[in-house]
C-alpha cells in the first residue's frame, strides 16, 4: 500500500536527509513511526502524502505517486498533521466545507465520535482549547474512511483519558482495507495500539517488524542481576532488581514493552539487527 523505493530527500541540494529509504507497509495494520525528536519523522511522512517530493527514488501510495497530488489519490489519503490550523467556523460547517472531499465520509461515525469525545459541537473551532481541536480532527480524519491515514504526534495536547480514548477509537476503525500509520516520540501513547513498529533514528530506519515477531525475538522481563549476562541489551534498575530487554533464546513468552524495547534499539542498534536477522 505504501512503498518508498531507494529514496533520497533533503531540504537542501547538498545536505540529504533521507539516503536510499526504502519501506514497505500493507493495508490492515497499524504502524507506529518512532523516533527522538529531529529523527526525520514528519519529513518522511509528509513526502508520504506529497506534500515534499523525494529527490530520487520512488514513492507510490495506493498506486499512485503522492507528488502528483491526484484527486483520486487525495480522496483517499488523510495527513494529520502535528501542527493544526483550523477556519473560524463551526463544526456543522467545516463538515459541509471538507467533509465532500472524502466521498466515504459517514456523518453518523463522526457524531458518534464527537458525543465520545465530548466536544462542544455548537462552538467554533477557534474557540476551543487546542486539545479540543485535536479531538475534533482526530473524529473528523477517522470519519472520512480513507484507505490511508497517517497521523503526526495525533496524542500532543490530549489529556490522559483522551489518549486512552485515541487508542480505543483508532483501533476500533482499522478494517483490512486500511493502513494507520502514526508518528510519535511519546512511546507510550502507542501501548496496545500498534501491530508493528518502524524504528527512525538519524534519518535511518533501525528496525521495522511486527510486535510479533519481537516478542518471538526478545524478551520483555525482570532479572535479579545482569552481571555477566550476555542476552541483555536494555536495562534499567527497579525495585525487583533490573527491568530488563534479553534475546529471547529460551522462547519465554513476554508482553512488548514499547519504551524499552525503543530504549535498546537505540543503544544497540547493530546486535539488534543480528538478532532479527537469525532465523
Ligand atoms: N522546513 C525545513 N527546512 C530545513 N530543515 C528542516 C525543515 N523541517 C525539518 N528540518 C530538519 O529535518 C530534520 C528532521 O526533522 P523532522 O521534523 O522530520 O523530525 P521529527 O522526527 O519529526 O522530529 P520531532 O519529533 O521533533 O517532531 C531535522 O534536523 C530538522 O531540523
Amino acid at each position: 500500500m505504501i512503498h518508498l523505493d531507494r529514496v533520497t530527500f533533503g531540504y537542501s541540494k547538498k545536505k540529504k536527509l533521507f539516503e536510499d529509504l526504502s519501506l514497505h507497509l500493507e493495508s490492515g495494520h497499524i504502524y507506529g513511526l518512532l523516533g527522538t525528536n529531529g529523527a526525520g519523522k514528519s519529513s518522511l511522512l509528509r513526502n508520504m502524502v506529497g506534500l515534499l517530493f523525494p529527490q530520487t527514488g520512488k514513492i507510490h501510495v495506493g498506486g499512485y505517486e503522492p507528488k502528483k497530488r491526484l484527486p483520486a489519490f487525495l480522496q483517499d489519503v488523510f495527513f494529520l498533521p502535528e501542527e493544526i490550523y483550523l477556519p473560524s467556523v463551526t463544526i456543522r460547517k467545516y463538515l459541509e466545507i471538507m467533509a465532500p472531499f472524502y466521498p466515504k465520509f459517514d456523518e453518523a461515525q463522526f457524531e458518534n465520535y464527537i458525543s465520545q469525545m465530548d466536544l462542544p459541537a455548537g462552538n467554533k473551532l477557534t474557540d476551543m482549547s487546542y486539545g479540543q481541536r485535536k479531538k475534533f480532527l482526530i473524529a473528523f480524519a477517522l470519519s472520512t474512511n480513507t484507505k490511508v491515514l497517517i497521523m503526526d504526534e495525533p496524542t500532543n495536547g490530549l489529556d490522559i483519558p483522551s489518549k486512552s480514548q485515541f487508542r480505543k477509537l483508532v483501533s476500533t476503525s482499522l478494517d483490512k482495507n486500511r493502513l494507520i500509520l502514526i508518528s510519535t516520540h511519546q512511546v507510550r501513547d502507542l501501548d496496545n495500539l500498534i501491530d508493528s513498529i518502524i524504528i527512525l533514528e538519524n534519518s535511518k530506519i533501525l528496525i521495522q517488524h511486527s510486535l510479533d515477531t519481537v516478542a518471538e525475538k526478545l524478551c520483555f522481563g525482570t532479572l535479579a542481576s545482569i552481571d555477566y549476562d550476555s542476552r541483555v541489551l536494555y536495562s534499567e534498575p527497579s525495585i525487583k532488581g533490573y527491568k530488563a530487554v534479553f534475546e529471547n533464546s529460551d522462547l519465554e513468552e513476554s508482553r512488548v514493552d514499547l519504551e524499552y524495547l525503543f530504549n535498546a534499539v537505540l543503544e544497540n542498534p547493530e546486535r539488534i539487527k543480528q538478532i532479527f536477522s537469525k532465523n
